[in-house]
C-alpha cells in the first residue's frame, strides 16, 4: 500500500470508527405467492462493513434488502440489528433508491431537513455541503439533475447519522461518469461516517470497486460471498481489481449460461 492511501486509509477509517451497526439474517424464507425468493438465507454483516449484492435480475436483491430495513416481514427466520431484532424501520436505518424521491414543492434544503426536530437547518446545510450542494439550497427539486438529485437523496439519508445505510440500485440511473464520481462520494462519506452500508447493484465493476465483500445470490441463497482486500481508493484499471471483478462476472454468468 502506498503512503497516501495508508494516511486515507487510517485518517477516514479513525474518524468513522466504531459507528456501524451488525447485521445477522438467519434461515430467512420469502415466497410470494408459489414463488419462493429466498431459502435459508444466512448473512452477517460486521459493524461498519461495506458489503455490495450482486445477482441476475430477479434473483431477490432487493428483497433481502427490504427484509433487511424492516420494511418486510420474513415467512421463517430473524434479522438482528445490533443483537436486537429487526421489527420495522429503526431509527438508525435509512434507505436509498434509484429515484430520489424528494418533494417537488419543498426546497433542496427542506427536502434534506424532512423530519428533523427543532433547529435543523445548520445540520441540513452541512449536509448538503458534504454531497457538494451548499450552493443549490434554495433551488426546487426540479432544476436538478439526476445526479444532483441523487446527491440530495444521500444528504438526505445521511444527515439523520444512521448506523445503517441501504442502497437499493441508487446509482442505476445515471451515466457512467456521474456513476463514478457518486461512487467515490459514498465512498468517501462511508469512510468518514464509519456506518454500515449494503448496496445492491447490477454492476460488478462498482461492487468491487466499493465493497468490502461482495455477495452472489442465486436461488434464493448466497452462492459467493468474495472479499474483496484492495487497499482504497481502487482503481479500477489494476490488475488485482480486473481479477476480482473476472472472478464475480464469471460467476454470474456460469449460472446464466446454464440456464439458457
Ligand atoms: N411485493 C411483491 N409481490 C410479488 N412478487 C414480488 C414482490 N416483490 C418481489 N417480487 C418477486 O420476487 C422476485 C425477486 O424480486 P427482487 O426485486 O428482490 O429481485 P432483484 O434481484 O432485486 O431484481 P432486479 O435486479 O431486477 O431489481 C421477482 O421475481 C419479483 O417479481
Amino acid at each position: 500500500m502506498q503512503i497516501a492511501e495508508l494516511e486515507y486509509d487510517l485518517v477516514s477509517r479513525a474518524a468513522g470508527a466504531g459507528h456501524g451497526v451488525a447485521v445477522s439474517a438467519r434461515g430467512l424464507e420469502k415466497a410470494y405467492g408459489a414463488q419462493q425468493v429466498l431459502r435459508a438465507l444466512d448473512l452477517d454483516i460486521a459493524p461498519g462493513e461495506f458489503v455490495a449484492i450482486v445477482g441476475r435480475s430477479g434473483c431477490g436483491k432487493s428483497t433481502l434488502l427490504r427484509h433487511v430495513a424492516g420494511l418486510e416481514r420474513a415467512d421463517a427466520g430473524t434479522i438482528r440489528v445490533d443483537d436486537a431484532e429487526r421489527r420495522g424501520l429503526g431509527a438508525d436505518t435509512r434507505v436509498m433508491f434509484q429515484e430520489a424521491r424528494l418533494l417537488p414543492w419543498k426546497t433542496v434544503l427542506e427536502n434534506v431537513g424532512l423530519g428533523l426536530p427543532g433547529d435543523w437547518r445548520p445540520l441540513a446545510r452541512a449536509a448538503l455541503a458534504d454531497v457538494g450542494l451548499a450552493e443549490r439550497a434554495d433551488d426546487w427539486p426540479a432544476v436538478l439533475s439526476g445526479g444532483q438529485k441523487q446527491r440530495v437523496a444521500l444528504a438526505r439519508a445521511l444527515v439523520h447519522s444512521p448506523r445503517l445505510l441501504l442502497l437499493d440500485e441508487p446509482l442505476g440511473a445515471l451515466d457512467a461518469l456521474t456513476r463514478i464520481e457518486m461512487q467515490g462520494l459514498i465512498e468517501r462519506l462511508w469512510r468518514q461516517q464509519g456506518f454500515t452500508a449494503l448496496l445492491v447493484t447490477h454492476d460488478v465493476a462498482e461492487a468491487v470497486t466499493l465493497a468490502d465483500r461482495v455477495i452472489l445470490i442465486e436461488n434464493g441463497a448466497i452462492a459467493l460471498d468474495l472479499r474483496i482486500p484492495l487497499p482504497r481508493p481502487r482503481e479500477r484499471g489494476d490488475g488485482a481489481f480486473a481479477e476480482l471483478e473476472g472472478e464475480v462476472l464469471h460467476r454470474v454468468l456460469a449460472r446464466e449460461a446454464r440456464e439458457s
